[in-house]
């Protein structure tokens, strides 16, 4: 299988603490690759250190060739990597539109990738005047992955994309994710909810204390469900 991003032995620390131990993570082309952990596993710190967020000390990351994690977050994005992070961060004082604007900006694309992201997005096409901050927040979940898919990225990295969100909202973000992976995008999503891992993911990576403790396909771990209690003791 081809490889859209590979982390290689990365560690990462905040301050002098230690929080990714030798992590590392292939990313297939395509693919929906779940991390799935417990609160503070270091899930977060490894999207983080993709984006150039978070120093990568040791290790490399590398996208096309290129080492990224050498890198300033700024460039980052040029190499077609999206981060949508936990909790949105939209500018809440811009209108749906020109919050997509920005992302457009990022990597130069224009009216055809609005218009695509839109029709994944239907809903935001009739509420492109609305201030973002008196959207709901399923509303705003999707405006921030509308925001992200507008700089074209072939990676997706998205952190808990459906928390705190009603069934009918956490039913379209799943669907957009699963459009974006039939289009070809590969995504790391990271994920609390077996249900939703069983759902749309490729494939699973159980993190523990800052280290990939094991990846597999999806059908392995709807095979044997037990193995979520074995890797991360919870589930
Ligand atoms: N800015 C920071 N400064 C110091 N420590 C941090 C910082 N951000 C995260 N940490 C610590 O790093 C560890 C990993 O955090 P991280 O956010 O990556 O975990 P996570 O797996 O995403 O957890 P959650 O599921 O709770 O979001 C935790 O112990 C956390 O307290």
């Amino acid at each position: 299988m081809e490889q859209a991003l590979a982390i290689q032995s990365i560690n990462c620390f905040y301050d002098e603490v230690q929080v990714l131990h030798d992590l590392s993570l292939d990313l297939s082309r395509g693919e929906v690759h779940c991390l799935f952990g417990r609160n503070g596993a270091g899930k977060t710190t490894t999207l983080k250190a993709i984006m150039g967020l978070v120093r990568v000390r040791s290790g490399k990351i590398v996208k096309d060739g290129v080492e990224i994690s050498k890198l300033p977050a700024h460039e980052i994005a040029k190499h077609a990597i999206a981060y949508v992070p936990q909790g949105r961060r939209l500018f809440g004082e811009l209108t749906v539109a020109e919050n997509l604007q920005i992302g457009l900006l990022a990597r130069n694309k224009g009216e055809e990738t609005r218009e695509r992201v839109l029709n994944l997005f239907p809903l935001l096409r009739e509420r492109l005047n609305q201030r973002s901050s008196t959207l709901s927040g399923g509303e705003q979940q999707m405006l921030a992955m509308a925001r992200a898919l507008c700089v074209e990225p072939d990676v997706l990295l998205l952190d808990e994309p459906t928390e705190g969100l009603m069934p009918s909202m956490i039913a379209r973000i799943r669907e957009a994710v699963t459009a974006l992976h039939e289009q070809g995008v590969s995504t790391i999503l990271v994920e609390q909810r077996v249900d939703a891992v069983l759902e749309i993911a490729s494939r699973v990576s159980f993190v523990e204390n800052g280290r990939v403790k094991a990846t597999m396909g999806v059908e392995d771990l709807r095979a044997e469900p037990e193995l979520v209690r074995k890797y991360v003791g919870v589930g």
